[in-house]
């Protein structure tokens, strides 16, 4: 076990996580079990690191002042303030390369700017505000980064940081994740598809195995995929970068989600004028459901198989416990890809986002057929409709998913697996599912006050969703000026007027109350249309949960200062 070289009340330099960045911080303790340090930065911001990423304030300076005895000219004297130690120490190749490595370095330089805001911005005082010097937010930095690491020598290979915070009931909980969520999605099917399909009908005899299987659903399962992966590969749409990785690499995405969507519609469209029976997909729901639930199990596996292979850089920070099932649970890599073919990418936008729209449309023909209908229900009209919208939504907007937590910090296992291809299209389409047999007569003024409500909902969503990434991708943009802010130490700032000041998570909200209108479409008559809405209640508030956890590591004081200025997470009135 290495020594512990440094003591709480050190003030040494520590790393900023993901980047090549060093800055001046306090060493608070040392946690032998875990092997970090915990710093705190000049703003306030308390961080965990390893031994690696923290360098002495003596061998720093040495660092510097070795490279600034053989810079040659002034301006490049002037250059090797706040150097990384780490690449003085890289500095033994060619003359070129060190040449190459100084203009690298000048772009990573860090500039101090203390920040003074005013009584009305509530009474902060001064504190530090740390940004990239030159780096305009252009991608430059990025660009660089890639040359660099082409004329470089290999770096020494690092070890992963093994995950140490556990969530979702850590290595036992996950098991019970593991077993229950695909029964739980059975359940509902049965359930759905009852005649009386209320909770207390729940049948006890388990569905016969012929229910369950047939070789040409999987056969179709299959196909679909195949199609919905042939689709994102046309070489239609523009091409963009995801964010920098822990390498400060950057991975390219095709961004055609959009146009999928049009071809799918097209596809499936002819295949009904051409009398091919969509409603075959209502006859045979729970077999298409036990084949996707199969594909996913066999691409986790895969996927954890191929994971041992992965470089540690290309590991996801939540997925490596070393507890088998958990890693499998959680996905170990982070990005993993075929070629240039992102599975992640691929499995969370298409085939289980465009199939929920394909099977809503399904139960809409079986609606008409069994109930002998020349024109669909309201009730139906309304559920494909909205959920049509919403899908649509994330396709016309799918390059802002390249900046969600589930791209850039979730590993991709069975949770992510199973939830794109299982859990999306089976459990989303429980309400045209459930519509198809059972009757939801509303009045018109109950329909008008729901499409009121889904207007105001997906306009709260789409308003919170676009203002935060427009404002992410340029502050300083002149649409977004009239906006307040706080400053963190990390250069990035948080809004805390408009719709971001209203609660914490407004995007939430306003998903929430779109899934409200959803649910009242089908009526009071059974709890089951209801289960879309409570999904997603949990899953909001506990991603809520796991993002405040991240934001106060990644903002520290910051984020606590916004907390106070915005005080409700989700629900205005509820902290
Ligand atoms: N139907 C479904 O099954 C699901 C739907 N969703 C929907 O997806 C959408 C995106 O959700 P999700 O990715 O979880 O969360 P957010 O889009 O809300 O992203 C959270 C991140 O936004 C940044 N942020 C937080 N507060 C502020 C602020 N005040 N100012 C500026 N930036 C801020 C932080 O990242 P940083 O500062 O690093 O930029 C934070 O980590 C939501 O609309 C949600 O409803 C999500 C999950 C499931
Ligand atoms: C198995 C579980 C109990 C939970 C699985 C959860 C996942 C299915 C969802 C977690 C977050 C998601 C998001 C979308 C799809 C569902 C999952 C993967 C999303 C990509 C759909 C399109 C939207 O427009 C979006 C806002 C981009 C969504 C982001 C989150």
């Amino acid at each position: 076990m290495p020594a512990v070289r440094f003591q709480p009340g050190d003030t040494v330099m520590g790393r900023w996580p993901g980047s090549n960045l060093y800055y001046e911080v306090k060493v608070l303790r040392f946690d032998p079990k875990t092997q970090l340090y915990t710093v705190i930065y000049k703003d306030g911001t308390e961080l965990e690191l390893k031994d690696g990423d923290i360098k002495s304030l003596t061998g720093f300076k040495q660092g510097r002042s070795r490279s600034r005895s053989r810079s040659r000219s002034p301006a490049r004297t002037r250059r090797s303030r706040s150097r990384s130690p780490a690449r003085t120490v890289r500095r033994s190749s060619s003359r070129t390369t060190e040449v190459r490595k100084e203009k690298f370095k000048e772009v990573l330089e860090v500039r101090l700017t203390p920040v003074v805001r005013t009584q009305s911005e509530n009474q902060v005082g001064s504190r530090y505000n740390l940004r990239r010097r030159k780096d305009q937010g252009d991608g430059r930095p990025a660009e660089l980064e890639k040359k660099l690491e082409a004329i470089l020598p290999q770096a020494t290979p690092r070890e992963a940081v093994k995950t140490t915070e556990l969530e979702f009931g850590g290595r036992f909980g996950v098991l019970f994740w593991l077993l229950f969520l695909p029964v739980m999605v059975l359940a509902l099917l049965i359930l759905c598809a009852q005649e009386d399909a209320s909770l207390l009908n729940f049948p006890l005899t388990p569905p016969p195995l012929h229910s369950l299987w047939d070789c040409q659903v999987f056969g179709i399962v299959l196909l679909w995929l195949l199609f919905q992966a042939v689709l994102s590969l046309l070489p239609i749409g523009k091409v963009v970068e995801g964010m920098p990785l822990k390498n400060g690499k950057t991975l390219k995405y095709r961004i055609n989600g959009f146009y999928a969507l049009i071809f799918s519609a097209i596809s499936v469209g002819a295949a009904s004028y051409n009398e091919v029976d969509l409603s075959y997909i209502h006859g045979h729901f729970l077999q298409f459901y036990t084949s996707a639930l199969i594909i996913s199990i066999l691409l986790s596996v895969y996927l954890f198989i191929r994971s041992r292979w992965a470089a540690v850089d290309d590991l996801a920070p939540a997925g490596n416990s070393g507890y088998v099932f958990y890693d499998f649970f959680m996905g170990r890599e982070l990005n993993p890809r075929i070629k240039d073919f992102d599975i992640k990418f691929f499995c969370e936008m298409r085939p289980g986002l465009i199939g929920w729209v394909v099977i809503n449309f399904a139960m809409l023909l079986a609606e008409m057929k069994h109930k002998n209908l020349d024109t669909p229900s309201p009730a139906m009209l309304l559920v494909n409709g909205f959920q049509l919208l919403w899908v649509a939504d994330g396709l016309w907007h799918e390059e802002k998913l390249l900046t969600m937590m589930d791209i850039v910090h979730d590993g991709f296992g069975f949770m992510l697996a199973f939830g794109d291809l299982a859990w999306v299209p089976f459990t989303f389409t429980c309400q045209a599912y459930y519509l198809a047999s059972h009757p939801s007569d509303l009045s018109a003024f109950w329909i008008v006050a729901i499409m009121i409500m889904n207007v105001v909902g997906y306009y709260i969503f789409r308003k919170a969703n676009s203002q935060k990434f427009a404002f992410r991708r340029n502050p300083s943009d002149p649409a977004l000026s009239h906006l307040k802010t706080i400053p963190t130490a990390t250069g990035k700032s948080l809004i805390v007027s408009g719709l971001w000041g209203f609660v914490r998570h407004p995007n939430y909200l306003g998903d929430l109350i779109m899934a409200l209108a959803w649910s009242l479409s089908c009526g009071f008559n059974h709890v089951i249309p209801y289960f879309y809405l409570i999904y997603l209640i949990l899953l909001l508030v506990h991603r809520n949960a796991r993002d405040e956890h991240q934001c106060r590591k990644k903002y520290g004081l910051a984020w606590g200062e916004y907390c106070k200025t915005v005080r409700y997470r989700i629900f205005p009135g509820i902290y």
